[in-house]
C-alpha cells in the first residue's frame, strides 16, 4: 500500500492526523492517515467516490461524533492537542473548525438573523450590526443584500445562499473552515464566485475543501491529497492517502502512477 508521510516544514501546521483508522461499525472506512493540514493554506482532498474525504474532513470537527457507528482510532491535533481527547469540548472544537456543506443550508431566518445567530449562541457581546456586515462582506456577499438583510435567507439564489453559509461560518471567528464539495450544487458563475472568495479566504482562514472538481482542485488549492479505495478479500473497500503534496506537483509531477492516472482522467 502506497500511503504517503508528509510533513511541511515551511509552514505551522493546524491540523494533523497520526495513523489514523476510521471506522463504521466493523466496516474499515479509512486505514493509516498520516496528514498535515498546513496553517492559512488551501488543502484539497480529491479522489473516487466512497475513499472517506468526506469522513476524515469530520473527524477534524468531530462531526462523526453525531454517527452512532462511527469509532476512530489514533490521533488527531488541532495546533499539537488531541481533538478526541477527554478534555475536549466537540461544540468549542466546531466553534473554531467551521464547516460549510455540499447543500447550502440557511437557517429558515432573516439574512440577518442567519449570522447573528450563531455568534448570540456563542456568546458575543459586541456590535452585532458591525458583525453582519463584516461577515457578509468578507463572504462576498454584502453589496447584493445589504438593503434586503430582513429577508428570509431562503429567497436567495444557490449561489448566495452558499455564500450565505460562508458568512454564517465566518461570524463565529473560526480559524478553519472545512467545505465539503462547496460548490456541487452551484451554477459555472456561482462556483468562480466561491472559488474567488476561497482564494481572498485563505488570508485569514485555514480551508480544507473536498472536491470531485479536479480543475477546481488545481485552481483553489494549494496543497493536495489524493486518496484512493482498495477492495479486501472480504468485499470491503478501505480508503487510503495516496499521495500528498504541493497542488502544482500532484497535477503536473506526481509521484504515485494512481495518482497520475486519476488526475489525467483514466480512472474515477
Ligand atoms: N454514516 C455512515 N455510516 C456507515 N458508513 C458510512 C457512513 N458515512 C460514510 N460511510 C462509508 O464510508 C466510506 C467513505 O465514505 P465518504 O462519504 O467519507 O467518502 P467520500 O470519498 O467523501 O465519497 P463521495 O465522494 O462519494 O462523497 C464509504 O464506503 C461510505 O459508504
Amino acid at each position: 500500500m502506497a500511503t504517503n508521510t508528509s510533513t511541511l516544514n515551511s509552514t505551522e501546521t493546524v491540523l494533523k492526523t497520526e495513523n489514523l483508522n476510521v471506522y463504521y461499525g466493523k466496516f474499515l472506512a479509512l486505514q493509516n492517515i498520516w496528514l498535515d493540514i498546513p496553517k492559512n493554506k488551501v488543502t484539497a482532498f480529491i479522489g473516487p467516490s466512497g475513499c472517506g474525504k468526506s469522513t476524515l474532513l469530520r473527524c477534524y470537527n468531530r462531526l462523526n461524533d453525531l454517527i452512532e457507528s462511527f469509532r476512530a482510532e489514533g490521533k488527531v491535533f488541532y495546533y499539537g492537542k488531541n481533538l478526541y481527547a477527554q478534555d475536549i469540548d466537540p461544540v468549542e472544537v466546531r466553534r473554531r473548525i467551521g464547516m460549510v456543506f455540499q447543500r447550502p443550508n440557511p437557517f429558515s431566518k432573516s439574512i440577518y438573523d442567519n449570522i447573528a445567530y450563531g455568534a448570540k449562541i456563542n456568546g458575543f457581546k459586541g456590535n452585532m450590526d458591525e458583525l453582519v456586515e463584516r461577515s457578509l462582506r468578507q463572504a462576498a456577499l454584502w453589496d447584493e443584500v445589504k438593503d434586503k438583510l430582513r429577508q428570509s435567507g431562503l429567497s436567495l439564489s444557490g449561489g448566495q445562499q452558499q455564500r450565505l453559509c460562508i458568512a454564517r461560518a465566518i461570524a463565529v471567528q473560526p480559524e478553519i473552515i472545512l467545505m465539503d464539495e462547496p460548490c456541487s450544487a452551484l451554477d459555472p458563475i456561482s462556483t468562480l464566485r466561491v472559488e474567488e472568495l476561497i482564494h481572498e479566504l485563505k488570508e485569514q482562514y485555514t480551508i480544507v475543501i473536498v472536491t470531485h472538481n479536479m480543475q477546481q482542485a488545481a485552481r483553489v488549492s494549494d496543497m493536495t491529497a489524493f486518496f484512493n479505495v482498495r477492495p479486501t478479500e472480504t468485499g470491503g473497500r478501505i480508503g487510503y492517502l495516496v499521495e500528498y503534496d504541493a497542488t502544482e506537483s500532484i497535477f503536473n509531477n506526481p509521484k504515485q502512477e494512481d495518482t497520475r492516472d486519476y488526475v489525467s482522467g483514466r480512472f474515477g
